[in-house]
């Protein structure tokens, strides 16, 4: 507990300084932080004004290493550097950005050496020949941001005194260099022109979501230091944290200002963040929840609901808001899987409902089944399920007239008066057949939870009005049926992967918390949809109008594997759960890394000793510090995964199958279908079996002929797999095929040095 009233924050990318310290250092760096917290003057810490600065102070860390720090007020002090006593006198700059009202620190003699570390070797003698060539003088290497003024550059954001040093950049190596040490902005800002991104969209995309929104006082720091884009951390166990964890902590200290900004804001009614995959919208969910807690009044119960859509993912979620918020955080909030909830919702209503769950391709066996035993032939089973789950429960179809009647829109080709009464047969003995079997689909489980929390919604008006109407008397029943107190079961609702959640679930959700300011809170990504669970959220009572917003820049992938991965989605148009059509415009990444590579082989048992020749190299190259739990394996069907754990058994590499409910095993490379990836993240991904009539199948293929409409929305859902695949990656993707590639996979896959051997 800090009593001496003294705010010692730090400044983002300080923290990775710090991280190269010697242990040692890095010891002495958090005894310092202490003994500063109770007395900045203590002799010991020799904390005095840089000669010739104003406001740059520098206080001792051990013999060798000094921190370096702005006076933001009396007691307020932010640390933006820890160096070497040797480097205190390098050149350095700060000031409040015009644009964002943040502050900035640069180490200019830092950067220029981070540039120029980066200096392409010389190019290789030209072979001699007879005729000497007359000589001439080399071209000047064009500098890369020529095409932009120096008012263009800061107009953007860019930090003035880096202006020099971006003149003389050249190349892409260089201008990573500098990235690195450049403030957050400068670099997105600089990134997005180099890949080509137009002045406006990068002013658009980039700057304006981070502009400030007032004037700004160049010479107001405590005022920069509040503004979201000074992102700091103030308290000693986040940082303690962040360092010792190294990268994989930031997200728990380090929020993107576009991040910070959706996770305080008030929003009068449900609000919805989209994004590309890795810009953290699942990080800004857990900070969102933190930030509600925190507002909470004392007590013991949990009116916080963060859910998702699968086990696995819930399981992820709960441990991430551990590691972000302790105990005590986790007492406030029930991390929930949304098919268990609306499980658990039913059999509180009906504790007799010992009925099993079962998922979609259980219930298309069944419905096989079903028509296996009636000898019937001319429905595909699949159908039947999708129009069965999708227009009859889907929209309440409770009886034969009403399904005549019911919209099938998306459904692909017409279906005439004849062939729905033939459906509305089958789909009867469809469900007499599962409730004689025990069993019920996760889509019947998530209608009876809509209905019954529905139900409770009314009661819970209903008694409300009556209040009202005694002009709020106690001697009203406020009680239900049993005598319990009704009231919402959550006073905020927070849902990750969004995109997939099935039509009723919305309904359940919405019917859960009172309507009202910060009630629901939504984060997706569309292009991630792999479920076929399409909505109209206003259509279920969940209104986001003008309370959408998105994230683009990607903490995950680099630009190399971003751009490729966009490719995977082709033309198609996305939806943004709302009935209106999202992209991904924006969407960026300031991580750089190889290209991704594709591998050509002629058949299936090639391309699994292929993919194990793959693994077998880095574990010999200069990688061998990967874990093989870091490695996935991601191929497209079941068949596949086993196939493929047994040839890298063969070889000598163990694996751990991705089961629905998370990783089955210990140690080894994960392997699982491409549906099991999502909302993952591993250094190297591995997609394999990437071929033409694999991905997509080819009966989604066929559809092309006989349903042009469903075939569009499979051709959607297999792209957004295999796009959901590939931006698993931190580092790497590797794409295997045998015979013709996938038509999804672009040259950027195709045509690389790898494949074509
Ligand atoms: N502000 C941040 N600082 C550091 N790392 C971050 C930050 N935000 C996100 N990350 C990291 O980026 C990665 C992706 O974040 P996250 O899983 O939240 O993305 P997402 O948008 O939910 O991705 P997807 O849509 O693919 O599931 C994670 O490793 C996360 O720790």
């Amino acid at each position: 507990m800090n009593t001496s009233g003294v705010t010692l924050r730090l400044l983002d990318k300080a923290d990775k300084e710090i991280l190269k310290l010697p242990r040692t250092v890095k010891g002495a760096f958090f005894d310092f932080q202490h003994k500063f917290r109770s007395n900045p003057h203590t002799t010991g810490l020799k904390l005095q004004q840089l000669k010739g600065d104003s406001r740059i102070w520098s206080a001792r860390v051990n013999d060798e290493y000094r921190v370096l720090l702005l006076r933001l007020a009396d007691n307020d002090w932010l640390i933006v550097s820890v160096k070497h006593r040797k480097d205190v006198y390098n050149r350095l700059s700060y000031g409040v950005n015009q644009v964002t009202g943040g502050i900035e620190y640069v180490d200019l003699e830092v950067v220029e050496d981070s540039v120029l570390r980066r200096v392409p070797a010389p190019a290789p003698q030209a072979p001699a020949t007879a005729e000497p060539a007359a000589p001439t003088q080399p071209e000047p290497a064009r500098s890369l941001f020529a095409d932009w003024s120096d008012q263009h550059l800061t107009d953007l954001g860019v930090a003035e005194p880096l202006l020099p040093v971006i003149r003389t950049l050249t190349t892409e190596d260089q201008l990573l260099g500098l990235v690195e040490y450049a403030p957050q902005l400068t670099g997105e800002v600089l990134l997005a022109l180099f890949d080509g991104t137009s002045y406006d969209d990068v002013l658009d995309q980039v700057t304006k979501p981070v502009a400030a929104t007032e004037p700004v006082d160049p010479d107001d720091f405590e005022t920069a230091a509040q503004r979201p884009a000074t992102v700091v951390t103030t308290t000693d166990n986040a940082l303690r944290e962040a360092l010792e964890s190294g990268d994989f902590g930031r997200w728990k200290v380090f929020l993107h200002p576009t991040q910070a900004r959706l996770v305080e804001r008030r929003y009068n009614g449900p609000a919805r963040v989209g994004g590309g995959p890795g810009t953290g919208k699942t990080i800004v969910a857990l900070h969102r929840v933190r930030h509600l807690v925190r507002q909470l009044p004392p007590g013991r119960d949990k009116p916080v609901l963060l859910t998702t859509y699968n086990k696995n993912l819930a399981a992820d979620l709960r441990s991430r808001l551990l590691e972000l918020g302790g105990e005590e955080l986790l007492s406030r909030v029930e991390v929930s899987h949304v098919d268990q909830l609306a499980l658990r919702i039913v059999r509180e209503a009906e504790p007799g409902n010992g009925k099993q769950a079962i998922d979609d391709s259980q219930a298309v066996r069944e419905w096989r089944g079903l028509l296996d035993e009636l000898g019937e032939e001319k429905w595909d089973p699949e159908f039947l399920h999708d129009e069965w789950t999708q227009v009859i429960l889907g929209q309440a179809v409770g009886t034969r007239t009403d399904y005549f009647r019911a919209r099938r829109a998306g459904r692909g080709r017409n279906i005439g008066r004849a062939e729905r009464a033939e459906i509305w047969q089958l789909a009867e003995r469809f469900s007499q057949r599962l409730d004689r079997l025990g069993r019920q689909t996760w889509d019947q489980v998530a209608e009876r939870a809509a209905r019954l929390e529905m139900g409770r919604e009314q009661r819970i008006l209903n008694i409300a009005r009556q209040r009202d109407e005694a002009g709020g008397r106690d001697n009203v029943h406020l009680q239900d049926g049993s005598g319990g107190w009704l009231r919402y079961r959550y006073r905020h609702i927070v849902v990750d992967e969004a995109q997939d959640l099935r039509p009723a679930h919305w309904k359940m959700l919405r019917a859960m918390t009172a309507r009202g300011a910060d009630d629901l809170f939504l984060v997706g990504d569309t292009h991630q949809r792999i479920y076929k669970n399409q909505v109209t959220l206003g259509s279920l009572g969940v209104n986001i109008r003008g309370r959408s917003s998105k994230l683009s820049l990607s903490y995950r992938t680099t630009r190399q594997i971003l751009r490729s991965a966009l490719g995977v989605l082709g033309e198609t148009t996305y939806d943004d759960l709302d009935g209106s059509e999202e992209n991904l415009a924006g969407y960026r990444s300031v991580l750089s890394g190889g290209l991704p590579a594709g591998h050509a082989f002629p058949d299936w048992a090639a391309e699994r000793e292929g993919v194990a020749a793959l693994i077998k190299g880095w574990d010999a190259g200069s990688d061998t510090g990967i874990p093989h739990e870091q490695i996935a394996i991601c191929v497209p069907t079941n068949q596949m995964a086993a196939e493929m754990a047994y040839t890298l058994k063969l070889n000598g590499i163990d694996s751990v199958e991705i089961r629905s409910d998370g990783p089955y095993g210990s140690s080894g490379v994960h392997i699982g279908t491409m549906f099991r990836f999502k909302g993952l993240e591993y250094q190297r991904m591995i997609i394999a079996g990437v071929s033409d009539g694999l991905v997509p199948r080819e009966a989604v293929s066929r559809l092309r002929d006989t349903d042009p409409v469903r075939h569009r929305h499979e051709i959607q859902r297999a792209r957004s797999l295999l796009f959901v695949a590939a931006t698993r990656a931190r580092d790497s993707v590797d794409v295997f095929w045998h015979g013709k590639p996938s038509p999804f996979l672009d040259d950027s896959w195709v045509d690389t040095p790898e494949s074509a051997s």
